[in-house]
């Protein structure tokens, strides 16, 4: 199943990839255009395990609360074995040694801590300060499951790549800055614009048909959709799943995701995180680049995509942020956003000194 509408660009790297290969090109002098972002195989509660009686086992699966923190397990017990970003720091700089560093990281869970209410999600000026100075020497991009002008609210820095509704509102600064390579254009993309319709509509229906459930709330993000379920009573997430499945069972045009106490609802088509990061790294000029390192740090499951993006390509690497021993793509783990900010300032201050020594200052 394909459709036709604005998409990048990157050449497939395996059989599942259908994005098709084409050269960047401007339309308005900021919309790229292409055919044919193939629709993906839906997803729905019975894939999340959450039919008949596990579904809830899911839910709570979503709960740190109920899984062992990777600290109290054994290397053996924990079957990756993951190293901490920060143990690794030089095996990373090394590894980046004459190539380009460009940042990725997600917001919620990575740059500021999980809290119960969505809207207070707000990073620290500390946070803010080490992702403003980190973005005066490496291109980056703040990617995430929320609308991009939320996300944009809470991280309050202009000189950034915003990807927001999992990657499908991307838009690049408008003004730069001198750390981006000449050859990076400015681009603004959403692959799935037509289904704004559909979404708001959803929105509507299961907003009224979860309003009698204590604590569920329903946030809109623009081409997509989160149902929170942190403040729900566990005796009522049957009730919750219930009126997703039935609403989203009338849209098999929409697929949905687990996150961190939320369902995910998005548009079925081929689009998420990984996609994202690789058509930044494109509309940066780097897509074919052998001398480009991307670090992705993300907590949540729809990180995955990313980590796995750098895992094929063979660049780079993904940094799980989490204090649960879990199956990942990433390479590196940190614990929590007070780490994912001492990894940066680290990388600052190398970056810094390395400069330093160059120009002998
Ligand atoms: O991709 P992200 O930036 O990690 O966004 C994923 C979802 O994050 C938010 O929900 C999560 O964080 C909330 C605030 O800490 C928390 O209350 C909730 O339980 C978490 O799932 C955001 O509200 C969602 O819209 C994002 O999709």
């Amino acid at each position: 199943m394909t459709r036709q509408t604005m998409a990048p660009i990157t050449e497939p790297k395996n059989s599942n990839s259908t994005i098709l290969s084409q050269k960047l090109s401007s339309v308005s002098g900021k919309y790229i255009t292409i055919p044919n972002i193939p629709m993906c195989e839906k997803h729905l509660l019975q894939d999340l395990d959450i039919n008949g009686g596990s579904w809830v086992d899911s839910m709570r699966a979503s709960s740190p609360t109920h899984l062992k923190s990777i600290t109290s397990l054994t290397p053996s017990a924990f079957p990756l074995e993951l190293p901490s970003a920060l143990d690794m720091f030089k095996h990373i700089i090394n590894s980046s040694k004459g190539k380009q560093i460009v940042m990725f990281l997600d917001y919620d869970g990575t740059l500021s801590p999980i809290v119960d209410d969505p809207d207070r999600a707000f990073m620290s000026d500390a946070m803010r300060s080490t992702v403003r100075r980190l973005a005066k020497h490496f291109p980056t991009a703040i990617v995430s499951g929320r609308c991009r002008d939320k996300v944009y609210d809470f991280v309050q820095l202009p000189k950034l790549y915003y990807a927001g509704s999992h990657g499908m509102d991307i838009k690049s600064p408008a003004n730069k800055g001198f750390k981006y390579p000449k050859k990076s254009q400015e681009v603004v993309f959403q692959p799935a614009s037509e289904f704004i319709p559909m979404i708001e509509k959803v929105y509507k229906t299961l907003s009224e048909k979860t309003k009698n459930i204590l604590g569920a709330s329903v946030e809109h993000n623009k081409f997509c959709l989160s149902v929170h379920f942190r403040r729900v009573d566990e005796n009522k997430w049957n009730e919750l799943a219930h009126e997703v499945r039935s609403v989203l069972e009338e849209y098999p045009e929409l697929q949905l995701a687990q996150g961190r106490k939320v369902f995910e609802i998005r548009p079925t088509i081929k689009w998420d995180k990984g996609k994202a990061l690789e058509f930044i790294l494109e509309s940066l000029g780097l897509a074919n680049c052998k001398d480009v390192f991307p670090v992705y740090i993300g907590d949540d499951r729809t990180d995955e995509d990313a980590f796995k993006v750098l895992r094929d390509r063979g660049q780079g690497c993904g940094i799980l942020v989490s204090k649960i021993a879990r199956k990942t793509n990433a390479s590196f783990y940190l614990q929590e956003p007070p780490e994912v900010m001492s990894f940066l300032q680290r990388l600052v201050k190398w970056r810094r000194e390395s400069l330093k020594r160059r120009f002998r200052l």
